[in-house]
């Protein structure tokens, strides 16, 4: 038996005529380049079906099309190329083409004060269209960073204040005593609360862009942050993120304000929808706040 001989039904017409927004396949592993690193991929593969009598896509041409992205560095010119190659090969059938590629950006970051460094992940979705004969590319990313509240910064101050007076209240101040006071837990009888918190950022990205600018954009996003999570982290690494959370208060509106005015400020970015989640220690449930913005050209 070969190839000719073997029923082939996506070929058949379609009992019921009726175009389809979206078909194609899921959750396709592929080890993909991404700055000459190798990651692993769940890729997700489609098609519009316009021709509504047509009972299906060839699923495997689209498979066998995503084997580039095995070879070359990731970047807009070659997800296009991609997503032409679907359409060419459903020609009749297909106006519309669809990459997801769904991966765990790996990052080294270095520690705050120690000869240090480890490894971050940032889950990244990249997501290419041709659509109309136009091409979009929109970037998700994941950002992880630690938020202190000035609220309850400053109700914590207070009480320390309260301490202050109910242990010095009517003695004269000396030096040694304020110190070893300081130093001693009721100096610091109140904490403020401070959480791990998330930047969620869905970008499009401008269409000239000849890259995938996935590095500046985390970098850009955590320098806007100022108090990113840490990998490798030694006791003096974790005094100065202490003394960074403590100069670095923030609501989540003030956060979505800052990665709002960074993400602006980069000529990749045509327009974005951003939300950050601040899962608070203080409840059980989370402050959020989202932002969106459109370059006004576009
Ligand atoms: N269209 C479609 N194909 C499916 C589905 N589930 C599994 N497949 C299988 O995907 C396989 C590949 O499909 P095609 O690309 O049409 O395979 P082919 O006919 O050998 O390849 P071509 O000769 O290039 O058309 C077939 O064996 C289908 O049965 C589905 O839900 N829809």
């Amino acid at each position: 038996m070969n190839a000719l001989t073997l029923p082939d039904i996506a070929a058949q017409a379609s009992r019921q005529a009726l175009p389809l927004d979206w078909v194609g396949m899921c959750g396709i592993a592929l080890p993909i380049l991404i700055d000459g690193q190798r990651l692993s991929a769940k890729v997700d593969a489609g098609v519009s079906l316009d021709d509504g009598e047509a009972r299906g896509i060839h699923m495997s041409r689209l498979y066998l099309a995503l084997e580039r992205l095995e070879q070359e560095d990731l970047r807009p010119a070659l997800l296009r190329q991609v997503l032409q190659h679907f359409l060419d090969s459903h020609e009749g059938l297909s106006g519309n083409a669809y990459l997801r590629i769904h991966v765990d950006l790996l990052l080294k970051r270095h520690a705050l004060v120690s000869p240090l460094a480890g490894w971050k992940t940032y889950p990244v979705s990249i997501e290419a269209r041709l659509e109309n004969q136009m091409f979009h590319v929109e970037l998700k990313i994941d950002v992880t960073y630690s938020s202190t509240c000035p609220c309850s910064a400053a109700l914590a101050r207070q009480l320390i204040q309260q301490q202050f007076v109910d242990d010095f209240g009517n003695t004269s101040l000396q030096h040694a005593d304020v110190l070893a006071w300081l130093g001693s837990v009721k100096g610091i009888v109140a904490t403020p609360h401070s959480q791990r918190s998330s930047a969620q950022l869905h970008i499009h990205l401008n269409n000239q862009q000849p890259i995938l600018p996935l590095a500046e954009l985390i970098d850009n996003a955590e320098a806007a942050l100022g108090t990113a999570v840490q990998t490798a982290v030694k006791r003096a690494d974790e005094q100065a993120f202490a003394l960074a959370n403590g100069q670095n208060l923030m609501f989540c509106e003030d956060a979505a304000r800052r990665l709002n005015l960074a993400l602006q400020r980069s000529a990749a970015v045509n327009a974005f929808h951003l939300k950050v989640v601040h899962a608070e220690s203080l409840h059980a449930h989370d402050a959020v706040a989202e932002s969106r913005w459109t370059r006004a050209s576009t």
